[in-house]
């Protein structure tokens, strides 16, 4: 670690600071998510979809746009100090990159399919045609079942290969499951993979003050995301039960009220379970339940 990576950004002078250079993917399913996301955490974008480069010197850091599968080349060879990407575009490109925050969005399963009437199990892909845009992930997947067969690196649209005879069964990303349906392919096995878009950097990089702060602003956008901030009044003696309903992140913050008997709680609750735990509370007697959004937060 440098020195300079331990002093707060605003006690350095500009010229001093080293910027980080960080991979955005340019086009594709998690180009606009992944924007959204740095602007939400403070951090300046590019205003055209066609740029390359984005300085942010205010916060000393500099952006690349890139093609999400290049990304996990950039940042194993250590020209570019962190990216995002997908799990299984990271694992394709096999490069030494690790993931170190799931950035909860590009969410699909990476999965083998064929015909319907064509294989009843993984076990029997070894010695057919495999047609797929991922080939590390495949090949990986089939020598850890000692299965041997015969990959086919297509670009895109590999439902196809099926009706075009170039292959017996494809590996492709499924999300609603669509396309399958639409190619009259149906999934075998289990998921190969579970992806989602990932933070990335170099396996064994340094530990670093800059790399540091960003991941704790997209952690603080992540829990935004997912909490909402739940405030209610209600009477001394339910406090117990209402608290066990709303146990808050580390506590719930509990202030007295002027009415007698009576307690104002507020309590970071997720997203999901808010309007159960409104009609519990309401059940239990609390009153003026109110839910606030977070727009940023460190926990
Ligand atoms: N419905 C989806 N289709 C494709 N990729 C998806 C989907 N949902 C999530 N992803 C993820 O997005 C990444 C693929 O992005 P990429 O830009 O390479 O392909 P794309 O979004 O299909 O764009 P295109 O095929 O137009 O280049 C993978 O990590 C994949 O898991
Ligand atoms: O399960 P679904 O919701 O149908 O989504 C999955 C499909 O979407 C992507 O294709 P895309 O449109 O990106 O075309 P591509 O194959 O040329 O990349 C992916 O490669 C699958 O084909
Ligand atoms: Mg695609």
């Amino acid at each position: 670690m440098t020195v300079l990576s331990l002093v707060p950004l605003r006690f350095v002078s500009k010229e001093h600071v080293q910027m980080l250079r960080i991979a955005v993917p340019n086009k594709g399913t998690l180009s606009r998510p992944a924007t959204e996301m740095l602007r939400e955490a403070g951090y300046r974008q590019r205003g055209d979809d066609r740029d390359l480069v984005c300085r942010d010197e205010g916060n000393a850091v500099e952006f690349f746009y890139l093609r999400p599968r290049d990304i996990a080349t950039y940042v194993g060879s250590g020209d570019l100090d962190l990216g995002i990407t997908g799990r299984d575009l990271l694992f394709d490109a096999g490069s030494p990159a690790e993931e170190i925050l799931d950035l909860d969005f590009g969410g699909a399963t990476f999965r083998y399919a064929a015909r319907p009437d064509a294989l009843s199990s993984v076990d029997e892909i070894g010695g057919r045609r495999v047609a797929t845009a991922y080939p590390g992930v495949v090949e990986r997947h089939l020598a850890e079942r000692g299965l041997k067969a015969d990959v086919i690196r297509l670009d895109g649209a590999v439902e196809n290969a099926v009706r075009l005879g170039v292959a017996d069964v494809i590996a492709d990303v499924v999300s609603t499951g669509a396309t399958l349906r639409q190619a009259g392919l149906v999934t075998v096995g289990d998921p190969i993979l579970v992806s989602s878009a990932l933070l990335i950097r170099r396996v064994g990089a340094p530990a670093n003050g800059q790399v540091g702060q960003l991941v704790r602003r997209l952690q603080g956008v992540l829990v935004a995301r997912r909490y909402v901030m739940l405030a209610y009044d209600v009477r001394a003696d339910l406090l117990d039960q209402a608290t066990a309903l709303t146990p808050g992140i580390e506590s719930p913050t509990i202030s007295p009220l002027h009415r007698e008997g009576w307690v104002a709680v507020q309590a970071m609750v997720l997203r999901g379970d808010v309007h159960n735990i409104m009609d519990e509370l309401y059940d239990l007697g609390a009153r003026a339940i109110l839910v606030t959004d977070i727009h940023a937060c460190r926990l």
